[in-house]
This record gives structure tokens, sequence and C-alpha cells, in this order.
């Protein structure tokens, strides 16, 4: 079994507006997968469903090696996969301490040892023990957005599903938080899914990137073959054209 998750023609609709139309992707262990897309083209969709947020009317999930249909989502799915958001703000109470925050998981999912998961998570994440007792809202957005992190890795996850992770955050704090991310991933074997409008930091993070429109699939390639522009689809190279319009260096 070398497929991490393998989403077969999922379709969800809302309102009788397919906002996934049949989309496939296949992720194996280890890789770090991109997904690109205008607007709207179904990218948080994707993720979503995947987690059981939004739900899929048609086609298939397997994660791990197990099946999923609907939103139903059990105690190994969350244990396997983690989910980190683009807003910091909204996705960790903001009158919670960080201990706290901490502890949730390791409750929910049976573990022993908190004290000392949750100073390794703090040191994980370049924050050390001086923040716990702290409330997540006296933390900048950056230092929130490592929290985040810290929540997902807590339970040992496999892979972890990153919407655009880094695009609330200044440009500095952006660079550093994606350097964690990749020393995680590097150090726990972790995989990733990782949408961005960004295809700088997707360049940067992945080695293979769905391109999506419409809620459709247009292409999946190497991330290379951005690079070298070897990839078939106008509107991936649009898309390419429109990311480097805006970069000024
Ligand atoms: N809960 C919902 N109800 C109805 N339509 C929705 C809902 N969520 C998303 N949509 C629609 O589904 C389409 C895909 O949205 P999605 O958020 O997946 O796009 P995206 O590629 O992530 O866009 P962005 O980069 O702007 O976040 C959009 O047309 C959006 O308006």
């Amino acid at each position: 079994m070398t497929t991490a998750l393998s989403i077969r023609d999922m379709l969800v609709h809302y309102d009788g507006f397919a906002a996934l139309n049949r989309v496939s992707v296949d992720v194996e262990y280890g890789q770090s997968y991109g997904i690109v897309g205008e607007s709207g083209s179904g990218k948080s969709t994707l993720l979503r469903a995947v987690t059981g947020l939004t739900s899929f009317q048609e086609g298939s999930l397997t994660v791990d090696g197990r099946s999923y249909s609907g939103r139903k989502r059990d105690h190994a799915f969350y244990r396997t996969v983690q989910m980190v958001f683009q807003d910091p703000y909204g996705s960790l109470h903001p009158r919670q301490t960080v201990d706290r925050l901490l502890l949730e998981p390791l409750t929910i999912h049976g573990f022993d040892n908190v004290d000392a998961r949750i100073a390794r998570a703090l040191d994980e994440v370049g924050l050390g023990s001086g923040f716990r007792f702290r409330y997540s809202h006296q933390l900048s957005g950056g230092q929130r957005q490592r929290i985040a992190i810290a929540r997902a890795l807590i339970v040992e996850p496999k892979i972890l599903l990153l919407d655009e992770p880094t695009s609330a955050l200044d440009a500095s704090i952006q660079a550093e938080i994606l350097n964690l991310l990749e020393q995680a991933r590097h150090d726990r074997n972790l995989t990733f899914v990782m949408v961005s409008h960004d295809l700088g930091v997707i360049s940067h993070m992945c080695e293979r990137v769905a391109v999506m429109k419409g809620g459709e699939v247009v292409e999946t390639v190497p991330v290379d073959a951005l690079e070298n522009r070897q990839f078939s689809a106008d509107y991936t190279r649009r898309l390419l054209v429109a990311s480097e319009g805006f970069r000024r260096d």
C-alpha cells in the first residue's frame, strides 16, 4: 500500500452547483502534494470534503487504507489526518490557554504523558514552554499559526491538510512557518496536501501539483514542470503568468 490518500470521481454539489465535478487525486505516502487554481476553483472544497466538513455526494475516498463517505469520519481518521486552516484567528478558541488547546486533542485520542507531549510540541514549533499558559488572544498571528500546527502534530498524524496556511501572515512570518512545516514533514515523514493560490509557495513546498479550474482538475504535473514550462493546459500557463505578474523580484 503506497497511496496515503485516494480520491476518485468526487462530486460535491451545493444546491445543484457542482463545486467539485468528479475530481480524482492520488497522494503517495511521504509526498507533498499541491493544489492550485483560481479563486472559486474548488481547492478548499476538496480539503473540506476529505475531512468531512463538507459532504460529498458521489465518488470515493480512501485514507490510509480506510474508505469514507458523506461527512462521517471516525477517530482513526483524525488520528491519521489533521488540518491547518488559513486563519489562525478563527481556528483557535481565543479564551483558551495554549495548554488547554494542546491538551484537548491528546485527551480525545487517549494519549498518556500529556505534560511531556505538550512541552515537546511547543519546542517543535519554536515557542517553548513560556507560551504554555498564555491565552490564544494574547498571541500574534504567526504564533497562533504555530500553535495550530502544534495542535495538528501533537496527535502524530500521517497526513497534514494545509489550506493556505501562510496567506494570512506577513511575508517574513510566512517563510518561517513554511520552514517549520518543511522541517516537521522531514522529521516525521509526513504526507502533505497543500492548497495555495501562490505558485511560488507550491513550487517551494511540493513535489506534485494538481491544477484546478471550475471544480475540475485540469492537469496534474510534477512541480518541476511548472518551472520548466512542461505542462499542457493553457489555463496552467495563464495561472503561472498571473502569479509571476505579482512578483516584484
Ligand atoms: N457552503 C457553500 N455553499 C454554496 N456554495 C459554496 C459553499 N462553499 C463554497 N461554495 C462555492 O463553491 C465554489 C468553490 O469554492 P472553494 O472555496 O472550494 O474555492 P477555492 O478554490 O478554495 O477558492 P479561494 O481560493 O477563493 O478560497 C465557489 O464557487 C464557492 O462559491
